[in-house]
């Protein structure tokens, strides 16, 4: 009997000492959240020892920690009996322990899982709370490090290399979404196409290089005249669109009369060469005729095609 007893206290002896040395932080509260536990990785993170921190208040002993949230939370675990998880995605921590990993030497704070359990005492009665830290920084740099990865190439996916405006596939995507968003809401919307004139003849006299030069310049100013909400983009070689986002037609063409006098007053210096060009421009503003985003940009394509038989260096409404 002595020898079960004796057993016992050294288990006991045992897992506190286990508990103790965990790489995971443990606090016990009594329902008044007053501290019973406070193990060896707490110690070492906040600074404050178990002899300091036991038979204290918790919130008295760390004022920094978010006393209403962190109360219902307890709250519903003592009341529920259920064990609750808080991932740092939800709250990146709880404890504000500094970061010591030296690889994630980027991150101020150590990112924090908390489990919150509800401890049973030997009446079955539930009267104390386990709260477990684990020390997530590196996942979670990790994660952060990959999302803003993705995010870079999903960038990248979507832009064009020459000029940063949105490539074709990208704008084309945009158009479709306005396309539906106008079947949806009826808030109208207008494209515009426009094309350098006579592009081919500044490649042929001045070269690839001045080509490109060109079509950078006219993306900037594009991207100057649009809105935040407006969407440009590069359609093709030297050919731009523009999604005018709430933009009836008619205002729409006086927009694209700005840009189109934009581009011709502009002068672009290249060695000691002054170039300068003009654009034809095509407008169609989104109707419920249109069976779909293709044939609303067929008609500003068409519209753009009159403006070059036109004469070029002018803006044609699809009518
Ligand atoms: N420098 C450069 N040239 C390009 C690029 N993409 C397309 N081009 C050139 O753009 C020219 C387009 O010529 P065309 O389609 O005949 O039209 P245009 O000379 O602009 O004449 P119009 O459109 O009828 O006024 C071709 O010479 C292409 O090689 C590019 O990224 N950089």
């Amino acid at each position: 009997m002595t020898g079960g007893i004796n057993q016992e206290i050294e288990d006991l002896h045992w897992n506190l000492g286990l508990l103790q040395n965990l790489e995971v932080g443990l606090v016990v509260l009594d329902r008044d959240s007053y501290i019973c536990m406070w193990n060896g990785f707490m110690e070492n993170h906040s600074g404050i020892s178990a002899s300091k921190a036991i038979h204290q208040n918790l919130f008295s002993l760390y004022p920094e920690l978010p006393a209403p949230w962190l109360q219902k939370q307890i709250e519903a675990v003592l009341l529920l009996s259920n064990t609750a998880y808080i991932s740092w995605e939800q709250r990146p921590y709880l404890f504000p322990f500094k970061s010591h990993r030296p690889i994630t030497g980027s991150a101020p704070y150590m990112y924090q899982n908390v489990t919150l359990i509800p401890l049973s005492s030997p009446t079955g009665q539930i009267d104390h709370i386990g709260i477990l830290i684990y020390d997530v920084t590196d996942n979670a740099i990790g994660q952060q490090k990959l999302e803003a990865a993705n995010q870079q190439l999903q960038s990248l996916s979507r832009t064009d290399g020459l000029t940063g405006l949105n490539n074709r596939a990208y704008w084309q995507e945009c158009l479709e979404k306005e396309f539906d968003r106008f079947a949806r809401q009826q808030e109208t919307s207008s494209v515009i196409m426009f094309d350098i004139d006579h592009f081919k003849k500044v490649n042929d006299s001045y070269g690839h290089q001045a080509g490109d030069m060109v079509i950078q310049t006219i993306a900037q100013t594009l991207g100057q005249y649009v809105r935040k909400t407006d969407i440009a983009g590069r359609y093709g070689g030297e050919e731009f669109g523009a999604i005018l986002v709430g933009t009836c037609g008619e205002n729409a063409k006086v927009f694209a009369e700005r840009l189109r006098s934009a581009v011709e007053a502009t002068v672009m210096p290249y060695g000691e060469h002054r170039l300068s060009v003009t654009i034809s421009v095509g407008i169609a503003e989104v109707t419920f005729e249109q069976a779909s985003a293709l044939e609303w940009l067929e008609q500003a394509d068409q519209a753009l095609y009159t403006s070059k038989q036109n004469g070029r260096n002018q803006v044609t409404r699809f009518e």
